[in-house]
């Protein structure tokens, strides 16, 4: 019996209130996935993480093949407990981080090689390895492995690129076995053009899938374009199957993902943006590097349910960015996953009470008003 189930509990136009129930946890929708790479999401403790509110984070295949190597964790009991983080993880199936971060890499029918961009050594990833390692790392929501290709690109190397990843959607099917203790998802491609994602859609669910990535975005191309695929796609994938958007985003494309029927997001940026000096509020995103910090005694929010947005003062958190300080990275990943925590918790409790397009005017109101 399948241990992986999702459930619709409330929707609000496209919008979709749900809930994934896996063997080590329940995820509510939508949900924002903290992206830990290469087994922890930096600057953070695990049970930091799941303070913000994350019920899931996100595992990077291409980063734990090359080091500490699959088999290895798996030999040291799987990634949650080498982590420990014992509740729900989504793994990635490499393919994308190999074409953006390997070296040599040759694309075949059969999959890819590529040498190591940490020590040159030489690697290969099939749909059949990938499902191989994400086993092993035993991850609870595993991706087939794909071809993604930038935006713009001309139609008929869309139409190459989303015909390898249907075959390869296939494969991966069959290399899954049915497994029941973790889900499978297959991921939609197609680039801009609404007959090919159609097509890769359909094909999708003729193969049969879990839940449904959608692919080929944020690479690139203009906020508008991503909503306009989305629009377009979300409702050719079934109902009572999560629809998971990779790679995204900023708190506005979330929110303009929720609202065209999206349910799970990753993405590096609240993380990798509070390392750089960004932090996200209800107002919009300050950059704390700026000089007008320096003598700026107010805490970040000081309406912020977040304790570390009301603890210390602009001018501090100025100064821990400047000078580099490690505390700046812990606290401003802290900030910001929360900040991501809190708007997809305030978009689940709008569509159930069947609110979101206020809630989303109401949230782009004060992104707009930010006098930050
Ligand atoms: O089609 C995809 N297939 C498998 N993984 C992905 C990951 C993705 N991540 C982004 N955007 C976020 C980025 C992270 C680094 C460069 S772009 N877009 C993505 C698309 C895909």
């Amino acid at each position: 019996m399948k241990q992986v189930n999702f459930s619709l509990i409330a929707s609000d136009g496209m919008a979709r209130r749900g809930r994934i129930d896996t063997p080590r946890g329940e995820i509510n929708t939508p949900a924002f996935m903290p992206v830990g790479t290469a087994g922890t999401v930096k600057a953070m403790y695990p049970e930091q993480v799941r303070e913000t509110g994350a019920d899931i984070l996100l595992g990077n295949t291409y980063h734990l093949m090359l080091r500490p190597g699959a088999e290895r964790v798996a030999g040291l009991g799987g990634l949650h407990t080498f982590m420990d983080w014992q509740r729900p993880i989504l793994t990635d199936s490499g393919g994308f981080q190999v074409m953006s971060l390997a070296k040599l890499r040759k694309l075949t029918e059969k999959g890819v090689t590529f040498k190591s961009h940490i020590d040159g050594s030489s690697h290969e990833l099939t749909p059949e390895r990938s499902i191989e390692i994400q086993t092993l790392l035993d991850s609870d929501i595993i991706m087939q492995l794909d071809e993604c290709i930038a935006l713009p690109a001309e139609r008929k190397e869309m139409e190459r690129a989303m015909e390898l990843s249907l075959r390869w959607a296939d494969r991966s099917k069959t290399a899954f076995n049915n497994q029941a203790n973790r889900a499978l998802f297959g991921i939609v491609q197609g680039g801009d053009d609404p007959e090919l994602r159609a097509r890769s859609a359909a094909g999708l669910q003729s193969i049969g899938f879990d839940g449904y990535s959608i692919g080929g975005l944020a690479v690139g191309e203009p906020q508008e374009v991503m909503f306009r695929v989305l629009s377009d796609i979300t409702p050719e994938l079934p109902w009572d199957r999560p629809r998971y958007l990779m790679g995204v985003g900023k708190p506005d494309d979330i929110l303009g993902g929720i609202e065209r029927g999206v349910d799970m997001f990753d993405c590096v940026h609240p993380t990798r943006a509070g390392r750089h000096g960004h932090a996200y509020t209800r107002f919009g995103v300050i950059n704390l590097k700026n000089a007008r910090h320096k003598d700026d005694h107010r805490p970040l929010d000081e309406a912020s349910p977040n304790p570390n947005c009301r603890r210390w003062s602009r001018a501090y958190l100025h100064h821990l960015v400047r000078t580099e300080e490690i505390l700046g990275a812990m606290v401003l990943s802290q900030i910001n996953l929360a900040y991501y925590q809190e708007l997809t918790a305030g978009a689940r409790a709008a569509i159930e009470a069947g609110r979101i397009s206020d809630f989303a005017a109401e949230t782009r109101a004060a992104w707009a008003a930010g006098d930050l």
